[in-house]
């Protein structure tokens, strides 16, 4: 398996779920009946999270096992020393009978915890998982509760298709806190022409996420590039590469503004530079030690990142644009790799939405403004064409001002779907048809230094899930998402369409799934009611994979259209008011604060 040498340069080895036999601890019987019927559901939900999860990186998931049955304080303290061993950073307890939950239960305090309570009625594991969950609420400690919907018999080892959902769910997000966790963000730059999403706030990262805030001045790039500090052997592999397959897109430009073809040859010199060097600044480089600087070859042990570009960088220097397009996507010229996390324009909450998509679906994600809502109406008038399909309600033009994921041109399949994929999953044909896909516009006149955009249109028929995280003021982070899918245009509508605003952008036409309720009543709605400028996109319908991270972060959804049966959230949550889901959250995430507070 090709896992990526890159992205292991993070420090901090990867979280393992650590799984909780639980007991009832009585011998002479009790206990002895239980013991090997527990142990084998542990060691059989160890196996299928093994098997159906992988980290981000590529690298299996493990799983720990307590090394006994936990039938009382003692063996929970023993499991605990050898989690703490082992970088466990979730867990869940199984069990299949009636056990002592403040006596067994996992009691650490930030860690997401889960029980899953076989349901049968031989020994009663739904009595010790609502028990349990009692008591998890009133000492206040959220918990997912995994009960089956089918009775199964005692020594059925099976676990059930609706169990094994909740079991990914819970496991996917857990690990995704567990994995942020202790790792850097990365401000290249500041605060983008005055978008507040770019505004760092630290407390936002350190007591919701657990992550510190690394900064570095746009200088940065001019020092490395000025004294070659970026390995040229792989410099040179970068810049032919590029040349080969990065086509020129149309240059747009007045004549009086066009810019020389020397001079562009020189800005993709300095975009490729670019692209290594905030590379290098996220996660460091072993061979710029070999050329004398040690502590740049260290990186920042960034996660996610963001550049500023606008405009203190741009209206001098060439766009980031190529260094966004291509580290946010799962290739280069080292080919198929894990995708790094680097928002433009540093807008630090979306980064935040793409770390949260990129740590739940392992794929690229895809940056994009939200530019326009075009209602049939306004299409029909400036087009003459009549929106169908999937698009007759109207469609959401989400395009970056520059660069997206050569991901998003939706040039990959799964399931006979476009799709972007785990880096494991990609093939050699479609990276090479993400690159046709995609043209290299030059940069148009409001960036004044030049660069080149990632400039394509998504293919039609991509279940995606547009997400966004906002601060706000009285409330903290608040969440918003919508799934849905991605449609096309015919080629002259598309256009008439996209040279509106600025064709050199890479275009994903949007249309959310409807409810016919409140906001997801029509699709103007949905525009109307986005909290920012920009939105993160994941491929699938993955909202209920965000609420669950949502929740475990304390991070409430001000809205969304998933599906009840997706939703999954601590049972806590019912208690805050489980007749009016949205307030509940609210106030759950109220009562309980930040995850690291
Ligand atoms: C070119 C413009 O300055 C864009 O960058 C602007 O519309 C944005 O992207 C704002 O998010
Ligand atoms: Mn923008």
């Amino acid at each position: 398996m090709n896992v990526q040498p890159f992205c292991n340069r993070l420090q901090g080895s990867m979280p393992k779920i650590g799984i909780r036999p639980i007991v009832d601890g009585r011998r002479g019987g009790i206990r002895e009946s239980l013991e090997e019927v527990t142990m084998a559901m542990a060691q059989k939900a160890a196996d299928f999270l093994s098997e159906n999860l992988r980290h981000s990186n590529g690298l299996p998931v493990e799983c720990v096992i307590a090394d006994t049955c936990i039938g009382g304080v003692a063996e929970a303290a023993r499991a605990e020393e050898k989690f703490a061993r082992e970088n466990v950073g979730v867990t869940i307890s199984v069990t299949s009978s009636w056990c002592y939950p403040t006596e067994t239960m996992d009691q650490h305090p930030t860690r997401p915890k889960a029980i899953w309570g076989f349901n049968g009625t031989e020994r009663p594991g739904a009595v010790y998982l609502a028990a349990a969950m009692s008591a998890h609420n009133q000492k206040g400690l959220p918990a997912f509760a995994i009960y089956g919907r089918d009775v199964q018999d005692i020594g059925d080892t099976t676990i059930a298709p609706d169990v094994q959902e909740k079991l990914l769910q819970f496991a996917k997000a857990g690990l995704a806190v567990a994995t942020m966790q202790g790792k850097s963000y990365l401000s290249m730059g500041s605060v983008s022409m005055g978008i507040a999403g770019c505004i760092v706030d630290e407390t936002f990262f350190q007591n919701y996420l657990g992550m510190r805030n690394e900064y570095v001045d746009m200088t940065e790039f001019v020092r490395r590039m000025e004294l070659g500090i970026y390995d040229k052997a792989e410099y040179e592999k970068a810049l032919a590469w590029t040349r080969e397959n990065c086509k020129p897109g149309t240059d747009y430009l007045p004549e009086h503004l066009k810019r020389s073809e020397e001079q562009k040859q020189k800005d993709w010199e300095t975009v490729v530079k670019m692209a290594l060097i905030a590379r290098d600044l996220m996660i460091g480089n072993p061979k710029l030690a070999e050329i004398g600087y040690g502590e740049e070859a260290l990186g920042r042990n960034a996660i996610a990142a963001g550049f500023q570009g606008q405009r203190a960088w741009t209206d001098y220097f060439p766009t980031g644009d190529f260094m966004e397009a291509i580290l946010s996507s799962s290739f280069d010229w080292n080919g198929i790799r894990e995708p790094f996390i680097l928002a433009t324009e540093n807008d630090t909450l979306n980064a935040v939405t793409m770390l949260f998509g990129h740590l739940l679906t392992n794929a690229a994600q895809i940056f994009a403004d939200v530019r326009t809502y075009w209602s049939p109406e306004a299409v029909q008038r400036v087009t003459g064409h009549t929106l169908q399909g999937r698009a007759a309600g109207g469609i959401i033009h989400m395009i970056n001002s520059g660069p997206a994921a050569l991901d998003g041109t939706g040039r990959q399949t799964k399931d006979g779907q476009p799709a972007m994929k785990p880096f494991w999953e990609i093939t050699e044909a479609e990276v090479q048809a993400c690159l046709d896909a995609t043209e290299w516009c030059q940069a148009v006149d409001y960036f004044r230094g030049g660069g080149f955009s990632s400039d394509f249109t998504t293919r039609e028929g991509m279940p995606v899930t547009a997400v966004r995280i906002n601060l706000v003021k009285g409330i903290g982070p608040v969440m918003q998402l919508a799934e849905g899918y991605t449609v096309e245009l015919p080629e002259d509508v598309h256009n008439k369409l996209d040279r509106r605003t600025d064709p050199t952008w890479p275009t994903t036409w949007f249309v959310p799934n409807l409810t016919g309720e409140g906001i997801f009543k029509d699709v103007y709605s949905v525009m109307n009611n986005w909290g920012s400028n920009h939105a993160a996109m994941s491929c699938g319908h993955v909202g209920g994979d965000f609420i669950t991270l949502a929740s475990m972060l304390r991070i409430p959804v001000c809205m969304h259209n998933v599906p009840a049966e997706r939703v999954f959230r601590p049972s806590a949550w019912t208690a805050f008011g489980g007749l009016e889901p949205v307030g509940a959250d609210y106030r759950a995430c109220e009562a309980y604060g930040p995850l690291y507070k």
